[in-house]
């Protein structure tokens, strides 16, 4: 039996600059991603042998994929075509000669239906892994391509580290970064659904009469991404979903006040949401407010984490 183990990073969003719809329904973005030290890993095996207890094998062009999701949420994943996973490894297949299938293993520790893109990590790393197991050594272009076709966050989370998005997200520029920035989520009773939160904010610019003008990433965000400076950074953090999130979940209003109070650099949505971020000046700052956040019971759960973390790549074997 032969096996690939691929670590895949959650992403944060530093600045989400959201345009009006497009006719097909997606939104221009200038996204600034941030990747952090919360990991996924998805395991791509060649033991095909059916075992009790398996989902379905979801089976299309010759190639079966068969999924097992274990840790953060995990009854919340689906186990069938609908898995972004499952939906990379078939892509891959498609385009690979159609090899004769995969069993993939999920471990979540991203949040699901968090606004921390753990989907597309899984549906990154799957494409890692089964290029791997393969033997496809396909070119990085050829993985992005595919990635974007999987979803709009699915390229950035190949990448890693800290880049711009521009388009529905996916045409991806590196950005410099100087140093380490420490974050605390909180993670949210239940997700929200990414569709219904482009849609609430298109419907709230639309009510208020708000313009939407032409955006660029933020020049003092950039410059304190350079310069390392944590603080700058916190004042410099944007997200046009932000407004459409508190609407749709109104506890959160409360989780970012409380993360200010206990002297969070910057607060904010992470994307979509319902995930709440927040950035500290240090690791032992970032402890003492995931403490504090934890006291203070505004959320389901709080983690600390540090960004910037490359993207999808594969594991040694474990003994
Ligand atoms: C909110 C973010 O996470 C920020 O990085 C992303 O923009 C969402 O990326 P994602 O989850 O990969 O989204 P996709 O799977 O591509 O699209 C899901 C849905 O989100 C909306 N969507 C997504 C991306 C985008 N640029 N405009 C949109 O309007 C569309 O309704 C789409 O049907
Ligand atoms: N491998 C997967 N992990 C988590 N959810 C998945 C996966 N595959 C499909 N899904 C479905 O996708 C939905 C969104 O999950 P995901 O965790 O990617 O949301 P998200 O982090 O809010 O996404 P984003 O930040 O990219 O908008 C879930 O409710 C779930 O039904």
């Amino acid at each position: 039996m032969t096996s690939v183990t691929v670590r895949v990073p959650a992403k944060v969003n530093l600045q989400l600059s959201v345009g009006p719809p497009r006719d097909d329904g997606y939104h221009d973005l200038v996204n600034v991603f941030h990747a952090v030290s919360l990991f996924d890993e998805v395991t791509a095996s060649d033991d095909l042998a059916a075992r009790p207890g398996d989902a379905p094998a979801v089976v299309s062009g010759g190639c079966s994929v068969t999924v097992a999701v274990e840790g953060e949420s995990a009854d919340q994943v689906p186990l069938d075509g609908g898995n972004l996973a499952v939906r990379a490894a078939l892509a891959l297949a498609a385009r690979a000669g159609r090899p004769p299938g995969v069993r993939l293993l999920i471990r979540k520790t991203i949040p699901v239906a968090g606004g921390m893109a753990g989907g597309s990590a899984d549906a990154a790393a799957a494409l890692v892994a089964c290029d791997a197991l393969w033997g496809l050594g396909l070119a990085r272009e050829d993985l992005m391509d595919i990635a974007a076709d999987l979803g709009s966050d699915v390229p950035f989370a190949l990448l890693g580290c800290t880049a711009v998005g521009t388009g529905r997200g996916e045409r991806l520029v590196p950005v410099e970064v100087t140093g380490r920035f420490h974050w605390v989520f909180a993670l949210a009773e239940g997700g929200l659904s990414t569709a219904k939160v482009y849609s609430e904010c298109d419907r709230m610019r639309e009510a208020n009469g708000e313009q939407v003008g032409w955006s660029q990433a933020g020049e003092t965000l950039m410059a304190a991404l350079a310069a390392g400076d944590a603080e700058a950074l916190g004042g410099a953090l944007v997200n046009d979903l932000q407004p459409a999130a508190l609407m749709l979940c109104r506890p959160l209003a409360r989780t970012l006040e409380a993360g200010r109070e206990q002297g969070a650099l910057g607060a904010l949505v992470s994307g979509s949401g319902p995930t709440c971020a927040f950035l500290a000046g240090s690791a032992d700052q970032a402890a003492a407010l995931a403490m504090a956040l934890e006291v203070a019971g505004v959320c389901r759960s709080v983690v600390t984490a540090y960004g910037p973390v490359p993207g999808a790549a594969i594991i040694p074997a474990r003994p």
